[in-house]
């Protein structure tokens, strides 16, 4: 009977055809916990009377929002989880390895077909790989770690066409600014958005993580690329096995079907102060900035890097008066980077190269916005006070108009650099 990508993922791990609307418990491949949830997770754990997790080679932690540790309460937390780590035999830790959902695919721990949770909504990253992968609270995270399984509603697909080819200094993250924009920020929930067409074929890894982390920015429970020899090439890679092939069927039940084509697709921005509220870069050119953030879960590998030194080019440094912070996504991708001449370009020009972790993304530690200022960002949310001040503004973008932005001081068109 013919199925999308979600209905057939549940249908193999319940071991019998379920329909979009079911609802199931269905084991878990793998559970992600870092700093900020993971910590009320481990609690529930304990008060449902767990004493062993249920599998510890299933569960990934990750050290990321806060660290290093920049305050007292975020130094416990570190202490609780590294403590609940060694108790439980959990090996897959690490303080410093990068951002959750960098880390979790550049370890090989999503292939097509699997189920993975996390305490963090922009899990659904994971669906770059071909798997289910949605974000839970931290009270379900309790039962999955006791359990291994966790309640689901199988949820309706949302297929997207996308065909053409990106103009020049266009890319993946313009992608999903339109699709963010097109469909709204309540406009897929509770759905799967299923990614297939020419151009997510055409695109790299790196594109499809930063198209699925940001399913959630509409409200999506996962946004699952197709895979195919792109998907096959990056898990085998990581995992030394054949991943399974897996495709929607032309004739599943799909609540809708969208078609799209990049071929003319401008560079996109989302101003202030919602993701979905997203224009042409024309329409916001010349806004002056005060800080331009490279890196997060959504734009921190080294092919976003090095696609905003790319735009850098020879220009001897940024703006006068603008706050450049870079950040790789993970130490795997700093590394490259560093490799490569990028890190050191980059403090060449001016900007403040920083140690793998969210930062600015979220308001953590460092890079906080003060009343009145404006960030451009790689990353992808841009409510009031995401980034410090709730009187200060947020516009999201992809790493080529950050670089050309921090060059000018204000909005600019990458294609114009
Ligand atoms: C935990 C939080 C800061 C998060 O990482 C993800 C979440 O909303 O769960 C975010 O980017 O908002
Ligand atoms: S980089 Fe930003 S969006 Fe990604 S997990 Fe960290 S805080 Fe959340």
């Amino acid at each position: 009977m013919a199925a999308t990508i979600a209905e057939k993922i549940f249908s193999m791990k319940c071991g019998r055809t379920v329909r979009a609307g079911d609802v199931v418990m269905a084991p878990v491949d793998a559970a992600m916990i870092h700093d900020i949830t993971g910590p009320l997770a481990v609690r529930v754990f304990g008060e449902m009377g767990g004493k062993r997790v249920y599998d510890p080679d299933r569960i990934i932690m990750l050290f990321d929002h806060q660290v290093p540790a920049d305050s007292i309460p975020a130094a416990e937390n570190h202490v609780f989880m590294r403590r609940f780590a060694e108790e439980q035999g959990i090996r897959n830790y690490d303080l410093l390895e990068g951002v959750c959902h960098q880390v979790v695919m550049e370890k090989g721990r999503a292939a097509p077909g699997e189920i993975i949770v996390g305490t963090d909504s922009h899990t659904c990253t994971y669906g770059a790989a071909g798997a289910f992968a949605t974000g839970i609270g931290s009270t379900d995270m309790g039962f999955v770690l006791k359990f291994g399984a966790l309640y689901f509603r199988v949820p309706e697909s949302i297929l997207l066409e996308i065909d053409g080819a990106f103009g020049r200094r266009v890319g993946p993250k313009d992608l999903i600014l339109s699709l963010v924009g097109d469909i709204g920020a309540d406009g897929a929930t509770y759905t799967a958005l299923e990614f297939t067409g020419g151009a997510m074929h055409d695109m790299d890894m790196a594109g499809r993580m930063t198209c699925a982390n940001m399913a959630i920015e509409m409200g999506a429970k996962a946004g699952i690329v197709r895979p195919d020899e792109t998907t096959r090439d990056y898990v085998a890679a990581r995992r030394g096995v054949e991943p399974l092939d897996l495709a929607g069927d032309a004739d599943a039940d799909y609540r809708e079907r969208r078609h799209y084509d990049v071929t003319d697709l401008s560079p996109q921005v989302a101003v202030p102060h919602n993701v979905d509220n997203v224009v042409d870069v024309a329409d916001v050119a010349g806004t002056k900035v005060d800080q331009v953030f490279i890196g997060s879960c959504t734009n921190g590998r080294y092919e976003d890097l090095a696609e905003a030194a790319g735009v850098l080019g020879t220009a001897d440094r940024f703006a006068d008066g603008v706050r450049v912070i870079v950040i790789p996504a993970s130490r795997t991708e700093y590394l490259k980077a560093l490799r490569a001449g990028l890190v050191e370009r980059f403090v060449e020009a001016g900007a403040l190269v920083e140690a793998p972790c969210c930062g600015p993304c979220m308001g953590g530690a460092f890079g906080l916005l003060a009343p009145g200022e404006v960030s451009l960002s790689t990353s992808n949310r841009n409510f009031r006070g995401r980034q410090g001040s709730t009187q200060a503004s947020v516009y999201l973008a992809s790493p080529a108009t950050a670089a050309a932005s921090a060059l000018y001081g204000e909005i600019t068109d990458p294609r114009e650099v």
